[in-house]
């Protein structure tokens, strides 16, 4: 079980994730070739690979091409002066009220990209929550929040370049220690901020997050951007994981000048057991229900192939009585739990439901390997499962029937001729 601890030391940005994540070992070429298939273009993505403080890390940074030019997905350059300027910050970066791209522009970008569910539902949710966080400070409704250009790329780019990551990665759970802000004020467009900023102010509101203050560093260290990525993310706050081994450490370097090391710290934990024994015996799932009472057949089809597109292990419907003699299904999702934000955003969004529980839970499971049998009926898969000295196999079912419909026999004929020559095979083998 693979578990990602997040060490804010010195606050969290969009920029510091993504590079600190980087840093962890992902390959860069490969999360670009996955950032791709946002289909913006318009921007030069770098790594600086550097030392503060006597200790290697990375610097993220998001260039735009050329200010002026039209970056075909929508995501124009200004053409006009907005009312507020460019700011400093912790990722340099700046959105105002009056130009550039809303949320709904922005939502489209994502949602007709060729991103995985996991990251189109995580990255507008996330987005949601900033431009709900800014509306309030600002009084605005969360469409008519504009980040314009710089902020809309660089954002996008933080925002799904985190979650490919963390996609890529493949972690089971994400852990975070106490979240550290600066003091004082900070310049921005509209004017003087106070530290922490307001919209990071609205993000902790009814949020239990362990937030704290450092008296000797003047800046911003905690951005909205940084703080909505962690609430989406993080499953628990906490101290590092004990008894677990350490695979790799990373560190991506924010971009203010703090007097201290600037930097996000994350580190790559998994359990102590081998990879071979951690299948066979067991993981840690969860399990989440939600009663439905009012969906139809339909919907409740379309339901369950979302949460399996987003990569939840299993969803199953039982038909059940409700309040009110109402007859309803109650949905179960199985899925790990660094998707349970995911999961619980697309059923509000997709589903009629208002209430939705889970629950930790241990699952047992026999140690598999699949291998290629080549056969005169053409290729199957064959899974092979093994636990404490039981063994057992099965044929992979869509090849079974691929064969069956292509030479017109029964499934059951298909199973008995691969079956025999199988066991030719291993008869000639010894
Ligand atoms: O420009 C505006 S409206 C603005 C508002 C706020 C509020 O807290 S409200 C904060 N900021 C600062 O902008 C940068 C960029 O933040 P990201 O989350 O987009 O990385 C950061 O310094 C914020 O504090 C700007
Ligand atoms: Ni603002």
């Amino acid at each position: 079980m693979k578990t990602l601890y997040l060490d804010p030391f010195s606050g969290v940005a969009g920029d510091m994730l993504v590079g600190a994540l980087l840093d962890l070992g992902l390959d860069f070429e490969q999360w670009q070739v996955q950032l791709q298939r946002l289909n913006i273009t318009g921007y030069h993505l770098s790594i600086e690979k550097t030392k503060v403080s006597a200790i290697n890390g990375t610097k993220f940074h998001v260039q735009l091409v050329d200010h002026k030019q039209k970056i075909d997905t929508g995501l124009t350059a200004l053409e006009q002066t907005s009312t507020v300027d460019a700011h400093a910050n912790q990722s340099v970066k700046h959105h105002h009220h009056h130009h550039g791209r809303n949320l709904e522009m922005i939502t489209s970008i994502i949602e007709t990209s060729g991103l995985s569910t996991y990251v189109k539902e995580s990255a507008i949710a996330v987005f949601q929550e900033i431009a709900q966080a800014e509306a309030q400070v600002h009084g605005l409704a969360m469409n008519e929040i504009h980040f314009h250009e710089v902020g809309a790329v660089d954002s996008i780019v933080d925002i799904v370049g985190t979650l490919i990551a963390i996609e890529m990665l493949e972690v089971d759970q994400i852990v975070c220690g106490e979240i550290y802000d600066g003091t004082g004020l900070i310049q921005v467009a509209h004017g003087m901020m106070p530290v922490p900023v307001p919209a990071v102010m609205i993000l902790r509101q009814g949020a239990d997050l362990p937030m704290r203050q450092r008296a000797d560093v003047k800046t911003e260290l905690v951005t909205p951007t940084g703080l909505a990525l962690l609430k989406f993310l993080v499953n628990e706050f906490g101290p590092q994981p004990q008894d677990m081994i350490l695979l790799g450490v990373g560190y991506g370097f924010g971009s203010r000048e703090t007097g201290a090391l600037n930097a996000l710290r994350i580190s790559l934990f998994d359990s102590k057991m081998s990879k071979k024994i951690q299948q066979r015996q067991s993981d840690a799932v969860l399990e989440l229900h939600t009663n439905l009472d009012d969906e139809t057949g339909e919907a409740i089809g379309a339901i369950t192939n979302h949460l399996m597109n987003l990569g939840v292990y299993d969803v199953f419907c039982t038909p059940i009585f409700m309040k009110k003699n109402r007859p309803a299904y109650e949905l179960t999702v199985i899925l790990p739990a660094r998707l349970q934000n995911s999961v619980i955003e697309l059923l509000f969004r997709k589903t009629s439901t208002v209430g939705v529980r889970w629950q930790n839970m241990q699952r047992a499971m026999m140690e598999r390997s699949f291998e290629q049998i080549e056969t005169t009926l053409g290729l199957v898969q064959v899974k092979n499962f093994t636990y404490h000295g039981i063994e057992k196999f099965s044929f992979e079912f869509d090849d079974i029937n691929q064969i069956a419909e292509k030479h017109h026999l029964t499934l059951t004929k298909v199973k008995q001729i691969v079956m025999q020559q199988i066991k030719q095979d291993k008869y000639r083998e010894l």
